[in-house]
């Protein structure tokens, strides 16, 4: 049975500063024999150039290790999405009217300048903790493309969490509901390339259609007490990667407006016996990306939405878990934030961690803040509220390509 509301000691390697390296180098049973992490581990260069020689170009296996390098979105060229049911049925009434009426120009400068400046003082906070920070390309995502089907405008490369997912030393470009996001991972051609040419191994899913097959065209979102509904139809697999979170040889996905079974299913044949891929129920009755429901923080802990998971319908594998049920989000009262968020109210829950203590969160939901501390965690506070409106937060906004550490079980 799941504990709720730990106490702050379980889990957490207590040693140390957290800058440090952690103590153990888990010794595992079962680390990739290519990728051990102990010629870097310990030095205090580590996550400088100096190391870069040695360390593999993409390497993380869960959502806690020590970040190394991580890639951070960018919002230059910024479109508002084109109009499509997959995109009006995901984001907030509003947001989707006004969506409607602007489909295909660029995001305002008023809504851009602010959210630029917190993304800026993000990336310093990254660097200064000692972070590699890699970019996409810009791009100007106001340019039309088609396939033989339909044709579209771009969105913009504000969260590469949702295009890519990194299992270990591999990174998957995933297929896609929205038609505007068909081409995003263009942006991050080069640092694909790179990452390829020193060792990574890089695979696209198969690219899917996106034909009116994909759809449910009597879809419409469920009200409270209805059953659960998608728009998704099982024609071909689609899922986007931020439906995913990873605990090492565990990961869990939610299945969403986004992301299919047959996408779950391709991915779970895909990764092959090594892994595990467990669906968490989600009671949003607009699903789109994990983080903002279920996000695994340390060895053995995750923090749940209260709102969207039934605690006691939780996998079994979580039986020995904690299970930290995250506090209600800090009202947010900014008219214009609140009228162009593509997001729920629960962006509060998108965090990033640097390691199994230190946890990247917004100033803001200083019940988040304080929620952390009491369960033993260090929050580090920094400001990306503004980010909304181009689809999340902390966690959505980045992609870690390398996290110290190796592969591991957490829930035999
Ligand atoms: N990886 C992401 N882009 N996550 C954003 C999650 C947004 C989620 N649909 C919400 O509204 O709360």
């Amino acid at each position: 049975m799941p504990r709720f509301r730990s106490e702050p000691s379980l889990a957490v390697a207590t040693s140390a500063p957290p800058a440090t390296a952690p103590t153990t180098d888990p010794g595992g049973r079962t680390g990739t024999p290519s990728t051990t992490g102990t010629p870097a581990t310990g030095s205090p260069g580590a996550h400088g150039p100096a190391a870069a020689t040695a360390a593999p170009p993409v390497l993380s296996h869960n959502e806690w290790d020590p970040l190394e390098e991580v890639v951070v979105g960018r919002l230059d060229g910024a479109t508002i999405p084109s109009r499509h049911p997959a995109v009006s049925c995901n984001i907030p009434p509003f947001a989707a009217k006004l969506q409607g009426l602007a489909a295909g120009f660029r995001y305002p400068r008023a809504l851009l300048d602010r959210a630029q400046e917190e993304l800026d003082g993000f990336i310093a906070l990254l660097e200064s903790a000692g972070v590699t920070v890699r970019r996409p390309d810009p791009v100007d995502h106001r340019q039309r493309f088609s396939t033989p089907d339909w044709s579209s405008h771009g969105f913009c490369t504000a969260c590469p969490r949702d295009c890519m997912l990194v299992v270990g030393d591999e990174i998957i470009e995933t297929p896609m509901a929205w038609p505007c996001r068909y081409f995003e991972t263009h942006a991050y051609r080069a640092l694909l390339k790179d990452c390829f040419r020193r060792g990574a191994r890089w695979t696209a899913a198969p690219r899917p259609q996106l034909t009116d097959e994909l759809f449910d065209p009597d879809f419409r979102i469920p009200r409270p007490g209805e059953p659960m509904r998608y728009l998704l139809t099982e024609f071909e697999p689609v899922f986007d990667a931020a439906d995913f979170v990873r605990a090492g040889r565990d990961l869990f996905v939610t299945r969403s407006n986004v992301t299919n079974l047959s996408g779950i299913e391709w991915l779970r044949r895909h990764l092959g016996p090594g892994y595990r891929v467990h669906e968490i129920h989600s009671r949003c009755r607009t699903p789109m990306h994990i983080d903002t429901t279920f996000m695994p923080l340390a060895p053995g802990r995750v923090l749940v939405n209260p709102e969207y998971v039934d605690v006691d319908r939780l996998p079994d594998v979580l039986r020995n878990w904690d299970i930290l049920v995250a506090p209600p989000p800090d009202p947010i009262r900014d008219r214009l934030l609140k009228v162009t968020s593509l997001c729920g109210k629960w962006l509060s829950m998108n965090v990033l961690m640097l390691d199994e203590r230190r946890v990247v969160a917004e100033r803001h939901h200083t019940g988040m803040l304080r929620a952390l501390e009491s369960w033993g965690f260090e929050p580090v506070p920094c400001d990306l509220m503004h980010y909304a409106p181009f689809g999340g937060s902390f966690h959505c906004a980045t992609l870690d390509l390398r996290r110290r550490g190796t592969l591991e079980s957490y829930t035999d």
